[in-house]
Order: C-alpha cells, then structure tokens, then sequence
C-alpha cells in the first residue's frame, strides 16, 4: 500500500521529540537544515538515481559515476551553493568518486604544506576543479611504513627541475583514488635527493595529464589498478597505479612550507615548523570519525526499522507473530551499535572543536598538544571505523536472509565502508602508534611532566592502580562517574602493566615488537575511555526537547556498559571492579534495552535519512518492505526472459541425459 505508514504505530510510541533529536544529531538547527535540504535536493533529482548501482558493468558503472559528479558541479554553480552546502550535497550523492580525493586529500595537502605563493597559484585551479588532484602516497611494495617508498625525487641543479623517478617495480605508486583514469595532477611523496644526499620523504605537486587531450604526460605510465570488493561500492572510484619515468617537474612544485630546496640546490627548513603539517592528517581523521557514525547510523537505521517490520513465531490467540525487534538477543546486538553510532557521532563533534584548538596553538608556536591531538585521532579513527564495519556486518546478520540481498542496502555499504580501516593508516598500526604515546606518558610520569589532554587521567595513575568501583546495585552503573572512574583504572592498568612488561626488556623495540598484543589491548581500552568521557562530557551541555538528554544518558549507559561487559575479562583481571559489580552492570544493561525499545524508530528517524540515501527496502521510511523486496527482485536481469540464457545449451542436456553430444 503506498502512502500508508507501515511504522507509525511505532513512531507513536516514542517518549522524546524526535525533531529536537534531529538538531542534537545534526550539531545544530543551522547544521540539520542544511543537510535536510541539501539531501532532499539530491534524493528528488532523478540524475541522482542510485538504486540500479550494483547492476551495471564496471564502464557503465564509472561512466555514471563521472556523470554524477559533473551534474553535481553544475547543479553547485547554478545553485550558488556555499561551500558547507556543496560539500553535504556530494556526500548525500553518496558514490566515491574522484571527486572526494579532490577536496578531501588533494586540496587540504596544499593547503597544509604548501607556502602562501603555492596556494595562489593552486588553490584557485583546484576549487574551480580546472585541475583535479589525488594523493598519491603508497606504493605496491609500502604503504604503512612510509619511510620505506622507492620514488626518488632528485634535483637537477642545471635545469632547475626535480627529476622524479619509480626505479623499481615496487615503487609503482598503487592505490591512489582519482588516479587511475581521471587526475590531471597528483601530489606525490618521494624521497628527496640533491647532490646525492637522501633528505626522506617529501610532497611534490605533479602534473599527469595533458590539460587539452587528458594523454598521460611523457614519461608517465598511468592505469587503473582492477576490480575490488562488492558489487557496485568503491568500483566507482578509479584506484590507480603511476610509474615515472625521469618526470621533470619546475622546482618550485615542491611543496615547500616546511623545508624547501633552494636554486643553488641546497636543502633547507624553513622557519615554519614541521609539526603543522600534521593539523592536515588530524583533520582528515577527524573527518572519518564523522563519517564513521554516519555509516554506522545508516546500517543501524535499516536494521531498526527492519527489525519492527519483521516478525517471527511467537503468534498467540489469534495475535500475529512478533516483531523480532522485541527479541532481547535482537536488543542486544542492535542497540549497542545505536548507541555507537550516537557515540561517535558525538566524539566526532568534538574532534572537531579539537582540530580548531590545535590549530590555533599551532599558529601561535604552541605544539604542547600536538603529540596527543596526533594519538588520539590515530586511536579514534582505528577504534570507530573497525567499531562501524563489524557494526554494519552485524547489521546485515541482524535482517536475516534479506539483509544478504543487494536491495537490501547492506552489502554495498559494507563494501564501500571495509577499506576505511586500511586508508589513512592501517588500523593495528595507528594502535600501536597510540599505544607508543601511551608508553612515552608514563614513561615521563616521573619527571613531572604533567599529561594533558585525553591522557590527563595518567597524571592520577597512583591514585588509578589503588581506585576500587563502589558500585553496589545495578543503577549504581547509571552514575558517570562510577563507569569513568572503572574505564580510567582498566586503561590506566593495562598500560602500566605494558610498561612493566617492556621495562624486563634490555632492547625497547625488541619488547615493543614482542608485548604488541598487548599494546594494542592497552591501546584499544585507552580509545574507549575517550569515546565514553566524551560522551559523558555532552550530557554536561544543555540539550533541549523533551526526554532527549534522558534517551541520551541511557544511549551513554549502554555504550559503556556493552563495553564493560564485552571486556570484562580486563576489567576483572586488572581487578577494577568485582565480578559481582560486572553481573550488576549486565543487569542494568537488560533495562536499558527496555527503555530504548520504545524509542528505538524515533532515534533512527532522527539520523532524518532520505530514502534514496539509505538504498534500502528493508530501511525504508514506510516500513513497506514485502511489497517493494517483491517489485525489486522482477527487475534483475535475470528475470528479462522466463527461460534463461544457456538453458537449451547445458541444462537442456542435462535433464534430457544427452551431455555427451552436447558442446560445452
Ligand atoms: C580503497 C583504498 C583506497 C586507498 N586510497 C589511497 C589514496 O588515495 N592514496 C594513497 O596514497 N593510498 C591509498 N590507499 C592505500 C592505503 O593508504 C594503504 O593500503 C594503507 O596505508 C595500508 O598500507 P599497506 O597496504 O601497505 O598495508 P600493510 O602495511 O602492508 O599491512 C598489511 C598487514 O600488516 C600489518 N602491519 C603492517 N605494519 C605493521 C607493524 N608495524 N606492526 C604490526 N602489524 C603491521 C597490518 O596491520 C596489516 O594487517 C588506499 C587503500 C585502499 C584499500
């Protein structure tokens, strides 16, 4: 039936003012207007269409992808967008393409290394996209270990130009979005050579294609690296593979903010500090974590309103059968990923505020928190995005058979949001980064350096290691402090255990290679902590609407205390709470589940997802999920013709016995 609201009998039920929820997701009423108007623009502008995505070849596939994004451009320029809109407008066109390698690597790296003369002379060309650019980083033999590229970058002194060079097979750069058929320009790292001196890893802004005829430059081998995961997904995006060949670029497209090469070719640091390049990665993970909930949020939408739709056994006296949401083996896996999702939604609000702050003390030679802006994005980007793609796995689990349909929206999701825990850092090597500034803490605990930041509890680790949960009944779960103080001790013990364990070693990086396990444990654990002291420290704020901060408060409990009990062997080996206290948490969490029940639709519905954003029957608005799964399954392909192709060929032969004459 179209235009009836299969779930408005759930929408009623729900005790808070969805509306207000929406502005509190959104990070403000002027934040929620525009993605609302933005997403509707796209999602009523049949150019946008997305449904068919998982169906088409990759050429087509591609092709449309170009489409999209210059229909995208256009619509910006007609529209006047300002920046904030154009930028939700591509995201809620929600297809990797080029473009997001564009504006989302390529200009923030000019703008964070280049100096002032080369973002006039850049920053222009990017944003009227008469250029588009990638970030051309790894390469087929390294990514994580950056150090470890092959490309050299060498200073011709007699011509003024660097001559950038792939000397091996593995120096091929590999990877890179919008490199593979699309880049006009790249910034590539090499290694910096002059007068036969290796100066490390260096960003130089190369041109790859003919601006007239789009033929790759001379000396320049350019291809698209192959097919990857899923069906339609991240096939949209043209990951590439680049080989120079003695490229000769002007020496002034080194980028040249920190340290630079003079004409006489000589290597020298500019008086700008090295460190600022780093507010360009903590912006970009900044970024992800955002992201992160919002992948989160939509699996969770679709598996919600799913999971109301759909019912199993139960039927009684003439009732129908229930709704498997009310299932509490259901409640149990799906309402932790909702509270995730709101979870990270919120540290990613404040990643933001953070990124500010650090690049305000940058600009005024303050780098005191440089080190632990740097871990602690490093750690959340790895604990989010590993948290979002098994949460959107588990989402697919959660809708049963269905969910394993493409129509479904789930699979293709997964297969987009799964590299994210590769990119920007491989997730185990971003922990043990974290794990190394955790080390680096206690190690200078003694002389009175004091820790700030997301590592300020370290300061009280006497106090930690001593600290015993007084929790004595299952609501006594429901005081922040009471969860603070048991996250703080578990992650302020595992890392002095760790730092007990490496102190045994003669060789520090021979113990840091042997307790990396643990490291990361002690890494992961310290993560959580942030994410829940960060969400505790939102509900300090005023949030308006009725019965929002208490939906609120209760996602928080969850959170923490899915945390608690899914670790509670650390918890209870590191002696923070009692194994008792640990049942005590479990039995709050049984109540929490049933205060969310009720609220479950309206707390997705405040994500104010379009359906053509979700992509999904099972997530749909209406909750009218069998008539649509229904329509869907007559458009595959394989239902063009009743009797399909290869049937009088093979099958035919079979059932009639006659494969031995038959030509296969
Ligand atoms: C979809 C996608 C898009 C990408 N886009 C770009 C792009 O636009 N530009 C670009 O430059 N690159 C891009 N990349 C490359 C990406 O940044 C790298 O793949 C990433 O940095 C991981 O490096 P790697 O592939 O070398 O993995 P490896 O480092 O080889 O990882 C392999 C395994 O080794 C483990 N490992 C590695 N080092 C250590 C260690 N020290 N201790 C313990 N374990 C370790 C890892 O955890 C992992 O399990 C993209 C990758 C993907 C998948």
């Amino acid at each position: 039936m179209e235009g009836v609201d299969h779930l408005a009998f759930e929408r009623n039920k729900a005790q808070f003012d969805v509306d207000a929820m929406k502005i509190v997701w959104a990070g403000s009423s002027h934040a929620l207007e525009v993605s609302d108007r933005m997403s509707r623009l796209v999602a009523s502008d049949p150019a946008f269409r997305k449904d068919n995505r998982a169906m088409l070849g990759r050429k087509e596939l591609f092709k449309n992808t170009l489409r999209k994004a210059a229909y995208a451009l256009k619509r910006i320029i007609e529209l006047r967008l300002s920046e904030e809109e154009a930028s939700m407008l591509r995201s809620f066109v929600d297809e990797p393409a080029f473009t997001d390698l564009h504006w989302g690597m390529f200009v923030p790296a000019i703008k964070g290394q280049g100096t002032e003369e080369q973002l006039k002379k850049w920053l222009p060309l990017a944003q009227k996209m008469q250029i588009i650019g990638c970030y051309a980083q790894t390469e087929l033999g390294h990514g994580s270990n950056v150090q470890g590229l092959e490309t050299t970058v060498t200073f011709d002194p007699k011509t003024d130009e660097f001559v950038i060079h792939s000397p091996t097979l593995t120096s091929s750069k590999w990877w890179p979005g919008g490199l593979g058929k699309i880049s006009t320009h790249a910034v590539v790292y090499g290694r910096l050579i002059t007068d036969g001196q290796d100066h490390g890893v260096h960003g130089f802004i190369v041109q790859l294609r003919s601006l007239d005829d789009h033929l790759p430059l001379p000396g320049i081998t350019v291809g698209d690296i192959g097919m990857k995961f899923g069906n339609g997904a991240y096939n949209t995006m043209d990951n590439g593979v680049l080989r120079f060949d003695h490229v000769r670029i002007p020496r002034d497209q080194m980028l040249m903010r920190v340290s630079r090469v003079t004409r006489e070719g000589k290597y020298v640091q500019s008086n700008v500090p090295r460190q600022l390049v780093y507010g360009t990665m903590v912006y970009v993970r900044q970024t992800i974590v955002s992201d992160a909930s919002t992948a989160l949020s939509r699996a969770v939408c679709i598996a919600t309103r799913y999971s109301a739709v759909r019912r199993q056994f139960g039927a009684t006296g003439g009732n129908p059968e229930s709704q498997v949401i009310d299932y509490k083996t259901q409640q149990a896996r799906l309402f932790p990923l909702l509270a995730s999702a709101y979870a990270f939604r919120f540290v990613g609000e404040w990643l933001k505020w953070l990124y500010t702050d650090v690049m305000t003390r940058l600009q005024a030679n303050d780098f005191s928190t440089l080190p632990e802006a740097h871990a602690c994005t490093a750690g959340l980007k790895s604990l989010t995005t590993s948290a979002t793609s098994d949460g959107i796995e588990e989402c697919r689990k959660l809708c049963g058979g269905h969910g394993y349909l493409c129509s479904s929206g789930l699979p293709e999701l997964f297969a987009v949001y799964v590299p994210t825990c590769t990119y920007e850092g491989d997730n185990i090597v971003l922990l043990l980064q974290v794990a190394r500034h955790l080390m680096k803490t206690i190690s200078q605990l003694g002389s009175g350096k004091k820790p700030v930041g997301t590592v300020a509890y370290m300061g009280r680790v006497e106090q930690l290691m001593e600290s015993r949960s007084d929790v004595q009944k299952a609501e006594d779960w429901l005081n922040p402090s009471a969860v603070l103080g048991a996250f703080e001790a578990r992650a302020a013990r595992k890392s002095v255990a760790c730092a007990k364990n490496l102190s045994k070693f003669s060789n520090p990086e021979e113990g840091f290679l042997e307790l990396s396990n643990d490291l990361v444990e002690a890494a992961r654990a310290h993560c959580q902590l942030i994410v829940v002291s960060k969400f505790i420290d939102k509900l300090q704020q005023d949030i308006p609407g009725k019965g929002v901060k208490q939906l609120l408060e209760v996602l928080c409990s969850i959170y923490a205390l899915f945390h608690l009990h899914k670790h509670l062997g650390d918890f209870l080996s590191t002696g923070c709470i009692t194994s008792k206290q640990g049942s005590l948490a479990n039995d709050q969490l049984r109540s929490l589940y049933s205060q969310v029940r009720p609220n479950a639709i309206g707390l997705v519905d405040a994500f104010n997802y379009t359906d053509h954003y979700l992509s999904s029957i099972l997530g749909r608005y209406d909750g009218n999920v069998y008539p649509k799964l229904y329509e869907e399954a007559w458009k595959d392909p394989l239902n063009d013709s009743v009797i399909p192709d290869g049937f009088q060929e093979y099958i035919r032969p079979m059932l009639k016995q006659q494969l031995r004459n038959a030509r296969l």
